[in-house]
């Protein structure tokens, strides 16, 4: 089995993402570039990363009308991720037409409810229930408008993956201890996450940061 870790390579100096990538990549399988990244260095930091040789995940997070968001997903079709994110809120329509303007060697998986949240935030945003039943629900209208997977937390994986049995698990909100540090809420361990079905393993700051990234993703590696 190939290393399901993608190293989320959260970090404002494109000469910085590269050097930690580098540093880490005989111990990865991939990595992610977001929303910070994208931002500072845009397509041309992407080039730069892909020269790396390591699959790439964008992960925009890309939720508007379906119009704007196929467009988008045309535009970096250049770029030939392996995968692409968008936000399963942004309805069935918006879905469907974000699968069909990818690439197809591009897979493209719905954020269902983010890490950071608990069922008090999602309260907050006038949706009652478990996150579970929230990240179920989402679940079954990414699959059904076609996309390759979801995003979820690994507390949710495991039923997700019951339920959809070749669909692309994307897990974030990782921590080796298993406990939730900074603004992640809903967390278990890379191997938990493992265990219970997801693909890919997004971890950032448990290796960017830590004293020693490389030490960091070997240990990690190790656990899977
Ligand atoms: O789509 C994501 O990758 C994502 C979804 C989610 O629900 N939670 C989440 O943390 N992420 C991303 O996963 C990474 C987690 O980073 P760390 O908390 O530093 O491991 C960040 O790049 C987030 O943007």
């Amino acid at each position: 089995m190939s290393n399901p870790i993608y190293l989320a390579l959260d970090v404002p100096q494109l000469d910085a993402a590269k050097a930690l990538a580098s540093k880490v990549k005989g111990h990865i399988g991939g990595v992610k570039l977001g929303l910070e990244f994208f931002c500072a260095h845009g397509t041309h930091g992407v080039h730069e990363i892909a020269q790396l040789g390591l699959p790439l995940f964008l992960d925009l997070k890309l939720h508007d009308i379906p119009n704007t968001v196929a467009g988008a997903m045309q535009s970096l079709h250049v770029l030939e991720p392996a995968i692409m994110t968008v936000h399963a809120s942004g309805g069935r329509a918006m879905m469907e037409d974000a699968k069909a303007a990818a690439g197809e060697n591009t897979k493209v998986v719905a954020v269902t409810m983010l890490t950071s949240l608990d069922e008090r935030d999602l309260e907050r945003t006038g949706v009652s229930g478990s996150p579970h039943d929230h990240v179920m629900r989402l679940a079954e209208l990414a699959q059904a408008s076609g996309l390759d997977g979801i995003v979820c937390s690994g507390q949710e994986v495991g039923s997700v993956h019951k339920q959809w049995k070749d669909g692309f698990f994307v897990v974030p909100g990782l921590r080796p201890g298993g406990k939730a540090t900074a603004d992640q809420k809903r967390v278990v361990t890379p191997r938990k996450a493992r265990d219970d079905g997801a693909s890919v393993l997004v971890i950032g700051r448990p290796i960017s940061r830590a004293d020693d990234p490389l030490t960091a993703a070997r240990d990690i590696e190790a656990t899977l």
